[in-house]
């Protein structure tokens, strides 16, 4: 008996459900504003009326009261511009809209903030090096150097790597948007190159990468040259625009595999340097 009703009857529970929901939420969206009056006032009106006209069926003022509201209907949205509005934008600042949104957006601005920082270093030509963590811990490299957890900005970074700062020799290390350490020493390279201008700093941010799912930037000291690393291979001069596309194609997986762009890549399975598609070999 009960599972028959409940077979019956469960989809117009739903939808009361769903209906009760969302006029509770217009409800609060309007609640303390202007038009809630109005429109409480417009609704008790409605429902005296339509109980009158119902109970002693005037036929013509029923007629009128029908196409009347047909108006009011299309004037709703222009009286209650100001409120709609309003309303809308508490949608859009809601809490758990904004708890939906809050990771993506936190990246977002730390990709940003990195990327200032990348350009800002590879045009004054000092020589850098980040390691972002994934979901292989990187502890025991940050062991190597000292530990800051603080928040990542562009100028942080610019202090840490300006020539002769206390800290500008090796990594930062980089988990979320934190800074976990700085003047970190990360596993060397011990691949073979055929490009024999490939230095130290350039093998660490390769080796890394080929002991963990790290990605490494690298800014070049020589050349002011700005490289992505990962999985032990490297994406080499890469441009401005290039780099935070990259970025954002790893860590915000908007695009797939086949339409990356990739200027220069030093890896173990690319062909020679004079394999003519830009690829340089490690040997
Ligand atoms: N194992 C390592 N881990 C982290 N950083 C390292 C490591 N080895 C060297 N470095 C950094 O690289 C610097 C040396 O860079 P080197 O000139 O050899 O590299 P490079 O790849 O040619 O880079 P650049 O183009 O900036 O000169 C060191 O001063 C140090 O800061």
């Amino acid at each position: 008996m009960v599972w028959e009703f409940i077979r019956l009857h469960w989809r117009h529970g739903i939808e009361i459900l769903i209906l009760t929901i969302g006029i509770y939420q217009i409800y609060r969206a309007f609640k303390a504003t202007r038009g809630a009056r109005i429109l409480v006032g417009l609704v008790v009106i409605l429902v005296v009326l339509t109980a009158l006209l119902q109970l002693f069926r005037l036929q013509v003022i029923t007629w009128i009261v029908t196409r009347a509201l047909l108006v009011l209907l299309v004037a709703l949205p222009v009286i209650f511009q100001p409120e709609i509005r309003t309303a809308l934008a508490r949608v859009g600042s809601s809490r758990w809209l904004d708890w939906l949104l809050r990771n993506d957006r936190r990246q977002i601005v730390f990709l940003e903030s990195l990327d200032d920082a990348v350009i800002m270093l590879s045009k004054k030509r000092i020589g850098a090096l980040f390691a972002l963590e994934r979901n292989i811990s990187l502890k025991p490299q940050e062991d190597t150097g000292v530990r800051l957890n603080a928040d990542f900005s562009p100028e942080l970074a610019m202090s840490v790597f300006f020539p002769k700062s206390p800290l500008h020799d090796g990594a930062i290390i980089l988990a979320g948007e934190k800074v976990r350490a700085a003047g970190c020493v990360l596993p060397v390279s011990q691949r073979e190159m055929s490009d024999r201008s490939i230095g130290l700093r350039h093998r660490a941010a390769l080796g890394l990468t080929e002991e963990t799912d790290a990605i490494c930037v690298v800014v070049s000291e020589e050349t002011g040259a700005i490289s992505i690393c990962s999985e032990g291979s490297m994406e080499r001069d890469l441009e401005p625009g290039d780099f935070r596309t990259r970025m954002e194609e790893i860590f915000l997986s908007k695009t797939n595999d086949d339409e990356k762009s990739v200027p220069q890549t030093l890896g173990a399975e690319d062909g020679g340097p004079d394999s003519g598609d830009g690829s340089l070999d490690a040997d």
